[in-house]
């Protein structure tokens, strides 16, 4: 969505505008959480967790059902204290001042919290007039969302008739209302089709575009190798990796070079070659004709050809790949599962 434009706040001295922004030394450190702590009982939902955002980025908290993901963002949205440790948010402190933490953030949560039985447009007058706006300006302000959000077709049917991919965009333009600078979504496109998760991630994009701090959870790798500047991952409550999707990658994954070998003896005297050029190739058993050679910089590639030319070997197809953020993920996983809690 190309030209979206930032909702400003509703009420004067209210919403984005005003406030700090950012903490006493905070600098551009819109979202702060330094070794924070919850328990629920016997259970640590979360175990000296840290992370931060500066404005104007995307960071993405990646994990499984139960790493801790919501229990962090229900902490930094002030719905829930913390057991120890500190958090802040647009500058304030979420112990101390929620209530200008309140007026500061929007909040798109797994469950959509827009009012079913009334229309888009009523929906958005509806919480602008609770935020203290006019009728009229309550009115322009849901005529601009519901355009922003490309809405406007649906603005006057029930909600209860709109698609999940609709109802998610209603929800997200709701928790705009009040010209919020940081924007939570706990699992935004969960259970959307691919054209609609395509349309949120835009909306996501033109948000950031315009200034938005936003803190994502999700599920998804691909969601947080698109939009997040930085990732953290969580696992059972603790941080087990952060930083941009390409250092992440680069820690665990490794590049591969695929082959596609001809001749029935090729795999055999490719993977004898390989080895003797320092490569570990994975395959070639069983009579099958690919060969996966992990690399570990570009150049590599010229070394692979040039250890299957020397043997005579001919590659009729041969691939690059890059690790994903999907590796990363496993082997973190699998990292984390077996080392003792
Ligand atoms: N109110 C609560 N009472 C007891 N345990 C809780 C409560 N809320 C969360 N937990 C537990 O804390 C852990 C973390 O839960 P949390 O919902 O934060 O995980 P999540 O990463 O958001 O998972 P999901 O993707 O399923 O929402 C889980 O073990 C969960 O069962």
């Amino acid at each position: 969505m190309s030209g979206l434009v930032m909702p400003t706040g509703t009420r004067s001295g209210a919403g984005a505008g005003s406030g700090p922004d950012s903490g006493p030394g905070g600098g551009d450190q819109m979202i702060v959480a330094e070794g924070v702590s919850k328990a629920f009982g016997s259970v640590h939902a979360l175990d000296s967790v840290s992370v931060s955002a500066r404005r104007g980025t995307v960071l993405a908290l990646l994990g499984h059902n139960g790493a801790g993901k919501t229990t962090l963002v229900n902490i930094l949205t002030t719905s829930l204290p913390l057991s120890s440790g500190r958090a802040s948010v647009a500058g304030y402190d979420v112990t101390r001042e929620p209530f200008e933490i309140r007026r500061r953030i929007g909040l798109t949560g797994q469950f959509a919290s827009v009012d079913t039985q009334l229309s888009g447009r009523d929906n958005l007058v509806l919480i602008a007039r609770l935020l203290g706006a006019g009728r009229r300006a309550a009115r322009s302000r849901a005529d601009d969302l519901l355009e922003l959000f490309e809405l406007t077709t649906v603005a006057d049917r029930r909600a209860s008739g709109y698609s999940g991919g609709l109802r998610r965009r209603l929800d997200l333009a709701v928790s705009l209302v009040g010209g919020p600078r940081v924007i939570f979504l706990d699992e935004p496109t969960t259970g959307l089709d691919p054209s609609s998760r395509l349309k949120l991630w835009e909306i996501v994009e033109g948000l950031v575009q315009q200034g938005a701090t936003v803190l994502l959870t999700t599920q998804y790798l691909e969601e947080a190798d698109r939009l997040a500047d930085s990732i953290t991952v969580l696992s059972a409550g603790k941080v087990v990796a952060s930083g941009t999707a390409d250092e992440l990658k680069a820690t665990v994954g490794r590049r591969t070079v695929t082959l596609t070998l001809d001749g029935a003896d090729a795999p055999a005297r490719a993977g004898a070659a390989l080895r003797g050029a320092g490569f570990a190739p994975v395959g070639g058993e069983d009579g099958t004709r690919g060969l996966v050679v992990p690399i570990d910089t570009t150049r590599d590639i010229a070394n692979v050809v040039r250890a299957l030319d020397r043997a005579g070997v001919e590659a009729t197809e041969l691939t690059f790949g890059e690790p994903t953020l999907d590796d990363v993920y496993l082997t973190l996983a699998e990292q984390h599962a077996r080392t003792p809690a």
